[in-house]
């Protein structure tokens, strides 16, 4: 029986590389169940790489991905498409397809991945949107029609669609205001809480970290560097971990003291 903080996803010996450019060489990482795992690390250190060879968007050129205790590699695709069922994805800007309203949204994965009614799949479709904090008028909205927060919070629901035990979230709080960000992870933390939800989520977000994060991977130098809580990182001594997390908007976040 499954149990938290056992690994619900396993990354090992990852190598990732595109023509000569070397992005992951024998990247290792542990997601724990039930934990909110910050990845962070320098632009173009590849932590949207990482995400989107967990979740199959890339093949790494070597290694291994377990899920659920699944080899995702190699697992035949009934098998892997089970699992990939077991997650939801948020990209940046929720990524919503912009001819549909959010209800509409909402409804492709159980559309695409179950057989339940078309009366079901819009009660579901709108629980979602109002777990998210959307008011219920948002359900017959656009995209374009809300704002960026409110795109990321119906991201949110459609990645939730399905009742995932794992959310990737990549930069959830990228490009919104400070009250706006802190609501947001608010909203991870409780949906993390009542639903017992395992996180990875990519951020640069140092109140993100500080706020809601029970680990933290810090990927550099083409691997996982070190894991571990904010304050294991205070006492890490690489120049970019230490500048990172002692650096001035460290400071300004309550992370390091001046
Ligand atoms: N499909 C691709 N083809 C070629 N190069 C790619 C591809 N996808 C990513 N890369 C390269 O891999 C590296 C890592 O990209 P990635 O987007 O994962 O970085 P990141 O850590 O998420 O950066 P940022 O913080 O700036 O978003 C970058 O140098 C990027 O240019």
């Amino acid at each position: 029986m499954a149990q938290p903080g056992d690994a619900i996803i396993q990354v090992r010996d990852l190598r990732n590389q595109f023509g000569s450019h070397v992005v992951h060489d024998g990247l290792d990482l542990d997601v724990r169940r039930g934990e909110v795992l910050g990845v962070v690390g320098g632009s173009g250190t590849g932590k949207s790489v990482l995400l989107r060879s967990i979740v199959g968007l890339l093949r790494p050129r070597a290694g291994s991905v377990t899920v659920l205790g699944t080899d995702m590699l190699h697992a035949p695709d009934d098998r892997r498409q089970k699992i990939e069922q077991r997650w939801g994805v948020m990209f940046q800007d929720g990524a919503l397809f912009s001819s549909l309203t959010v209800r509409e949204n909402v409804e492709v994965p159980l559309r695409e991945q179950t057989t339940l009614s078309a009366r079901t799949r819009v009660a579901l479709a709108e629980l979602k949107i109002s777990m998210v904090g959307l008011p219920p008028n948002a359900c017959d909205k656009y995209p374009s029609e809300l704002s960026g927060g409110m795109r990321k919070r119906a991201g949110l629901a459609r990645a939730l669609a399905l009742d995932p035990e794992i959310v990737f979230l990549d930069e959830p709080t990228a490009g919104l205001d400070p009250i706006g960000a802190s609501a947001f992870d608010a909203l991870i933390k409780k949906l993390q809480m009542t639903l017992g939800l395992t996180v990875f989520m990519v951020t640069h977000d140092l109140d993100s970290l500080h706020a809601i994060c029970d680990r933290i991977a810090v990927l550099a130098e083409q691997r996982v560097l070190v894991t571990g809580t904010m304050k294991d990182m205070l006492k890490v001594d690489q120049p970019w971990v230490h500048e990172y997390f002692h650096g001035p908007r460290a400071r300004a976040a309550g992370i390091a003291e001046d």
